[in-house]
């Protein structure tokens, strides 16, 4: 087994393994945050006719219109109805924002510019032909590829999908996600705590993460520092695509996940990646499925379920694209140089004109609080030496963003 491995290299081993995960068919309104398991074309175009962006009046403009200009107005158009009939030169139609124009007609003019008198209205300020009209098809024509497949739907994604009428989609599967807490000291929330226990805070950390990147997640109880008890939880969970473990990771008489993995059957990919928080985590795989060991210590399962899981959720969840890196300007500096590389978590903050980061204070691996109201993972290189203010540095975001 590959051992203490750069963070590339364990992408590699684990990415080229894995197989999205099948596909069906859904109403749209349980499609967010899924990912589309095909190309969306769409069948009408968005608007579909030609309407008025305001309240007022739409006619025949000319480029010689005199100042007022007065019309006869010869009907009205609420938004949803339609004009059955072409207007003529001198002739205004009273129209609504959202309403379609009618056949002739090759202006609007907003109400604030006019005075309606009896059956007439005064322009005052005449526009110029083709002033103020939203055209069909604008937004969208028939037969435009709106979103391809792999793309993670987000809710204006949904929308759109309504917009052109669209009730169902195919998208692919929920990933299924047990999660598995490791650890004799951890005691779940709703109980006095005991000497020498902790609550477990990971199980819903990573719950929600898991939620909000759109995965079907298992809770498999809190599991001692026992193989056995391993062994019989990871059995509860033999039809989820993924396990995630945090604990028992290390090199400690009681981290036994590694072993509990191998005795299950795991064909071990690597134990221990080449950085900073959250060395301690390994990959193995048994079959479709993949078994994720990370740090018990809460920020350390954070960042390396964003470094490591998410990139593989996403080829599990058929997504196009991959995690975005970037340069931003330092905000504050980390004196802390290192051999190992280092992932520092900071908030995104707007200073002297730019967007820059801002590191969290506590940068422990044990420190939950130093995630919240943090944005981006800085990428500290091996050797790097100290961070300073106004140096630029690769970053990524913690969160997940469609691509
Ligand atoms: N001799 C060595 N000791 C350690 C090494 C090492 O290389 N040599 N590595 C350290 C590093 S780095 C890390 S990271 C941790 C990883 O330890 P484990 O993954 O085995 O995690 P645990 O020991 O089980 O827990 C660590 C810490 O986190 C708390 N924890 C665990 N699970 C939860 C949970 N579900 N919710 C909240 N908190 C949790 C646990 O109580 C510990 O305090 O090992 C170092 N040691
Ligand atoms: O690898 Mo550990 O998370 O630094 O303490």
């Amino acid at each position: 087994m590959k051992t203490m491995i750069d963070l590339e290299e364990a992408l590699q081993l684990v990415l080229d393994r894995i197989q999205p995960v099948d596909t069906e068919c859904v109403g749209i309104a349980d499609g967010y945050f899924r990912v589309l398991a095909e190309d969306v074309v769409s069948q009408i175009a968005m608007p579909p006719f030609a309407r008025s962006p305001l309240d007022g009046y739409a006619y025949i403009a000319t480029d010689t219109d005199p100042r007022p200009l007065q019309l006869k107005v010869v009907a009205e158009i609420p938004a949803g109805t339609f004009l059955d009939r072409v207007i003529d030169i001198g002739e205004a139609v009273k129209i609504f924002t959202g309403a379609p124009i009618p056949s002739g007609a090759n202006c609007v003019v907003r109400m604030e510019d006019t005075e309606a008198i009896g059956d007439k209205v005064r322009i005052f300020r005449p526009v110029a032909p083709g002033s103020n009209i939203v055209h069909k098809g604008e937004e969208i024509k028939g037969g435009d590829v709106l979103l391809r497949q792999g793309f993670y739907l987000t809710p204006p994604a949904v929308g759109l999908l309504a917009a052109v009428g669209l009730s169902e989609i195919k998208v692919y599967r929920r990933p299924r996600v047990g999660l598995l807490s490791s650890g004799s000291e951890l005691m779940d929330v709703g109980q006095p705590l005991n000497p020498g226990k902790i609550y477990n805070s990971n199980s819903y950390t990573l719950r929600g993460m898991l939620q909000q990147a759109g995965c079907e997640v298992l809770i498999i109880p809190i599991v001692n520092d026992q193989i056995d008890d391993t062994l019989e939880a990871l059995r509860k969970v033999v039809d989820a695509d993924i396990i995630i473990t945090t604990g028992g990771a290390s090199v400690g008489d009681y981290d036994i996940i590694r072993d509990a993995f191998a005795e299950y059957g795991c064909e071990m990919l690597f134990w221990k990646l080449n950085l900073k928080p959250g060395t301690p985590a390994s990959v193995g795989q048994k079959g479709n499925q993949f078994f994720f060991s990370l740090s018990g210590n809460p920020a350390a399962a954070m960042v390396t379920f964003e470094l490591l899981v998410r990139p593989a959720l996403r080829k599990f969840a058929g997504r196009r694209g991959s995690e975005e890196v970037f340069p931003v300007k330092m905000a504050s500096a980390f004196n802390k140089g290192g051999k190992q590389r280092r992932f520092l978590r900071a908030r995104a903050v707007f200073k002297d004109g730019e967007i820059c980061a801002d590191l969290s204070p506590a940068q422990g691996s044990g420190i939950l609080r130093s995630m919240i109201g943090s944005h981006l993972l800085i990428d500290v290189p091996a050797n790097h030496g100290a961070v300073e203010v106004g140096e630029l540095m690769m970053a990524r975001w913690i969160t997940d963003w469609e691509t």
